[in-house]
Formats: C-alpha cells, sequence, structure tokens
C-alpha cells in the first residue's frame, strides 16, 4: 500500500461523497427470480456463543441436501462461521460451489495482537476457509491511524494469498461520519479487501442503506481509478426480504446489474435464509434453517 495514494485518495478534491436519498433509490420488485438470485448471495452465519463442531455440522448439512428439498433454488453464497469450526465447513462443504467462509483476526473486535491475527488467519485457511472476514482496528482508524489499520490488512492479505478472499469489516455503526465510511472504504479496498463489509452484527448498529451508499461510491470511484473490482456485505441486523431488496438497489444503481452476483455481493444474515424461501415458494412457513438448535 502506497502512503501518496492514501493521501491522495483522502484529498478533499476526491472526497465527493453522495448523500444518500431513499426516496430516489428505485427499489428492486420482489420477484421470484430476484429472491433466488438474492438467496444465492446469502453468507448464511452462525456466529454464536454456544456454537459447537455438531450444531456447525447439522448447519451445513441443510446447505448439502438444500438442493434436494428446493431443487429449483441456487444454494447460498457461503456459510460463515467462528475459525474453530473451519475444518467442519473443510470437511461438509468440500467440493460444493459453496464459499467457506470464517470470520477471523480477533473478531469482532480485532483487538489482538497483529502476530496472532495472522496465525489465526493462516489455520482457518490451512483447516478449510476459503474467505476470511475480519474487522479493521476501529479505534486506530478513529484516532487517524490510517498506515497502521492498512498495513493490518495489507499483512493478512499477504499471509492468506490472493486465492482466499478477504472481507474487511469497516464497523459502520462505530465510525460516526460518512466521511469516515468512505475513507475506511478507500483504505480496506487500497490494502487489498476483495470485499468491504458494513458491520459485525455484534455490538454496534448493523448494516444500514446510508453506510451501504457511500461503501458503494467509494467501491465505484476504487474500480475507476484502480482497475479492480471489489465486492460489498451488507451484514448485521439483515432480517427482512424488504431490507435485503434495499441493499440489492443500491448496489445495482450505483454500480449495475453486472455487480448482483455472488463474486460481488454479498448479505451475511444469520435470520434470513429461510424467510427468503418462504417468499419464493409460496409456502406458508419455512422451518428448514431455524429449526435447528
Ligand atoms: O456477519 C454476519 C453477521 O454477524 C450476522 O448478523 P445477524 O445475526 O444480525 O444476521
Amino acid at each position: 500500500m502506497e502512503t501518496n495514494s492514501l493521501f491522495e485518495l483522502f484529498n478533499q478534491d476526491y472526497l465527493n461523497i453522495p448523500v444518500f436519498d431513499l426516496s430516489k433509490l428505485s427499489l428492486e420488485e420482489k420477484s421470484a427470480d430476484i429472491l433466488k438470485r438474492l438467496f444465492n448471495c446469502l453468507d448464511l452465519t452462525s456466529l454464536n456463543s454456544d456454537d459447537s463442531s455438531n450444531k456447525i455440522e447439522s448447519f451445513c448439512e441443510k446447505v448439502v441436501h438444500l438442493n434436494e428439498h428446493y431443487p429449483d433454488i441456487p444454494n447460498v453464497g457461503a456459510v460463515c462461521v467462528y475459525p474453530v469450526f473451519a475444518s467442519v465447513l473443510g470437511s461438509k462443504l468440500k467440493g460444493m460451489d459453496v464459499k467457506r467462509a470464517v470470520v477471523s483476526a480477533g473478531f469482532p473486535t480485532s483487538q489482538t495482537f497483529l502476530d496472532v491475527k495472522i496465525e489465526e488467519t493462516k489455520k482457518a485457511v490451512f483447516l478449510g476457509a476459503d474467505e476470511i472476514d475480519i474487522v479493521i482496528s476501529i479505534g486506530e482508524f478513529l484516532e487517524g491511524n490510517y498506515e497502521f489499520v492498512g498495513r493490518e490488512i495489507a499483512d493478512i492479505k499477504a499471509a492468506i494469498g490472493k486465492d482466499v478472499q478477504l472481507k474487511v469489516i469497516l464497523e459502520t455503526g462505530a465510525l460516526g461520519t460518512s466521511e469516515n465510511i468512505w475513507m475506511a472504504s478507500i483504505l480496506a479496498m487500497e490494502a487489498g479487501a476483495d470485499f468491504i463489509k458494513t458491520s459485525t452484527g455484534k455490538g454496534y448498529p448493523g448494516a444500514t442503506p446510508e453506510a451501504a451508499w457511500i461503501m458503494n461510491h467509494a467501491m465505484k470511484a476504487f474500480t475507476e481509478k484502480r482497475k479492480r473490482k471489489v465486492g460489498f456485505k451488507a451484514a448485521g441486523g439483515v432480517s427482512t426480504v424488504e431490507d435485503a431488496l434495499i441493499y440489492w438497489s443500491i448496489q445495482k444503481q450505483v454500480l449495475g446489474d453486472s455487480w448482483l452476483n455472488n463474486s460481488l455481493f454479498r448479505i451475511g444474515t444469520s435470520r434470513l435464509a429461510d424467510t427468503l424461501l418462504k417468499e419464493i415458494t409460496g409456502a406458508e412457513k419455512v422451518v428448514y434453517f431455524s429449526h435447528l438448535p
């Protein structure tokens, strides 16, 4: 990461954040086709203190057998769990077109040593993760220590290599201002993020349309400048189809329909999958995932 590029990107001349106005958003219509595509963009998440290998195995089994119950619905984009369950994803989801995402590097606070973050992350990859979700060092960022924050991201990306996707969580609910969300987005992308993600879903307000709007514009500016596409993940409190469609519509409006696939768009959620299955099938109730303990 070059110091000059950060200065350039944070420069006021570059800082032209459009204000979000929900009334100007053209909301995508809720068709079965769109809902299926949305389902295929889910990061199906289990990040509970009482998760266990057995519970995560059962969770994965549901993903493995989804097609037998719902043959016309494409599978979720990824399953996302704590690092201690990386090997469960590695064995259960092997060979499937479903990414094995693991939160890492001191998630959800990021308050540990860089060498520990790197070791935890490398171990998760060694055991089967092919996507890693990390949180920026929020306190350092808020004090303006951008080089420190960027260096950590760059070092973790270097440790996992180009074949493993790095999702960088900005924790937008802790950043306070639109400028901070913009700068954190640019910083994460400059440092090597493959996705930028709104929130951990732990302790701070989760995803908001305003944050998504800013992050999507930052992705657009970054892509134009660096000729590299970075994906977006909304997470934290996204529990209704309506919420998910807002994030979908924002990405469509800012970046276009070609960005609406699970290589570039994700919804991280612990609750939305059954609701989407219910809407797609027209069933009165679906308890495919949510019956799990
Ligand atoms: O990364 C995903 C989030 O932790 C999920 O948050 P949620 O439990 O509010 O859906």
